[in-house]
């Protein structure tokens, strides 16, 4: 058989394909608008397209870009609840609980908690779980990672339907600095090894601390940092922010355009992860030079998200400090540092 008679087979052979071709497509179409299950399938699939595609923005910035420094609380008294990148900022009054926590719990959503109390930190655990447990993910699946030195000393704190816990047993190390710092080394080895595959979000929170109020799905999103109830109104050349260009964490003066605490960082499993790895390669690089940060993984959060944009911000609601008398912009205290003799609970000034 030579080119042309291939040729002519080919095209004979076409309108037989085409018709049984198009009758296929017209079925499946048909069936498309009849059948519910596809109908379902198409809408899943169209629906995780664009779920895939808002997930996976980074908001990401060059440095020595110059902009101005965003407020907090307007002139007038007022919460701003928006970032100049369009995060939302959540404060009381922002979201309807109800309906933020049923949109989330379609999902069934599992939430991850690492929590350090090494050395005498311990002894900060009950009040830290049983407020927890009052406030925290209530009716959500809840998984805390209890890391310490000390497992004898976990308390046995009865757990809410759907909250487990995980005691970690990890090295004691002889400087507080130590302890908080290679919180980010030990986040980003648990992300490797269990959370990839058993939670869907994860939150690193301090245990010098309590819960007072609500704290649910309002606070998810890619990638979460919570507003320092110490800065919010300060002018960011005061930023506490390391300085020293040696260092990693360095932040220039006219940069920056928040202070973040470092007692909660979360967001997705997959973000999160990419901020402990980095801030634990930036320490690693910083210690091999003998420089420790002003506020250690706190100041390379801050460099983190000065140049990598947190996708939602908590307001001071979620991070207040039991010594600081309440303000009229916070309505709600969530979470507060509890007060803490330092001299007692740390192993070192
Ligand atoms: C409110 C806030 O944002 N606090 C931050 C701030 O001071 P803080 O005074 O809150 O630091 P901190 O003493 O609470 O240490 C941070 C955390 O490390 C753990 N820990 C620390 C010491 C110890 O002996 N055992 C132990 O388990 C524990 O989980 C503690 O909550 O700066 C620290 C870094 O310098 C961290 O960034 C804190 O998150
Ligand atoms: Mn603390």
């Amino acid at each position: 058989m030579n080119r042309d008679d291939t040729f002519k087979k080919r095209t004979r052979l076409n309108p037989v394909i085409l018709v049984f071709f198009g009758s296929l497509v017209s079925g499946l179409i048909y069936l498309g608008y009849t059948s519910s299950s596809i109908r379902f399938k198409v809408q899943r699939f169209c629906f995780n397209i664009t779920k895939e595609h808002q997930e996976s923005v980074l908001l990401q910035l060059p440095q020595g870009l110059s902009f101005n420094q965003p407020s907090v609380v307007g002139p007038d008294g007022k919460i701003v609840p928006v970032t100049p990148w369009l995060a939302p900022i959540v404060w009381e009054g922002t979201f309807d609980p109800t309906l933020i926590d049923s949109v989330y719990k379609q999902q069934n959503v599992t939430i991850a908690t690492t929590v350090f109390a090494l050395g005498k930190y311990t002894v900060f655990l009950k009040e830290f779980l049983e407020s927890a447990e009052q406030n925290y993910f209530v009716g959500f699946h809840v998984h805390y990672y209890i890391f310490t030195d000390h497992p004898e000393e976990v308390p046995d704190v009865k757990l809410g339907e759907g909250h487990q816990l995980t005691v970690m047993t990890v090295d004691s190390s002889n400087r507080w600095q130590e302890m908080t710092l290679r919180r980010m080394e030990r986040l980003e080895k648990l992300i490797e090894s269990r959370l990839v595959k058993e939670a869907d979000y994860v939150f690193s929170l301090d245990v010098d601390t309590k819960f007072y109020a609500r704290w649910g799905a309002e606070t998810l999103g890619r990638l979460v940092g919570v507003l320092h109830p110490g800065y919010y109104q300060t002018p960011r050349e005061q930023f506490p922010y390391e300085r020293r260009p040696e260092s990693q964490a360095f932040i220039p003066y006219s940069e920056g355009d928040y202070y973040y605490g470092g007692a909660v960082l979360g967001g997705a499993v997959k973000d999160v992860y990419e901020v402990a790895k980095t801030c634990r390669e930036q320490l690693d690089i910083d210690a091999a030079k003998s420089i420790e940060a002003a506020w250690q993984e706190e100041s390379h959060l801050n460099k983190y998200f000065v140049y990598n944009k947190p996708s939602k911000l908590l307001s001071p609601e979620y991070l207040w400090q039991d010594f600081k008398p309440q303000t009229n912009e916070v309505k709600i205290i969530r979470f507060s540092q509890v007060i803490k003799n330092y001299a007692a609970v740390r192993p070192n000034p």
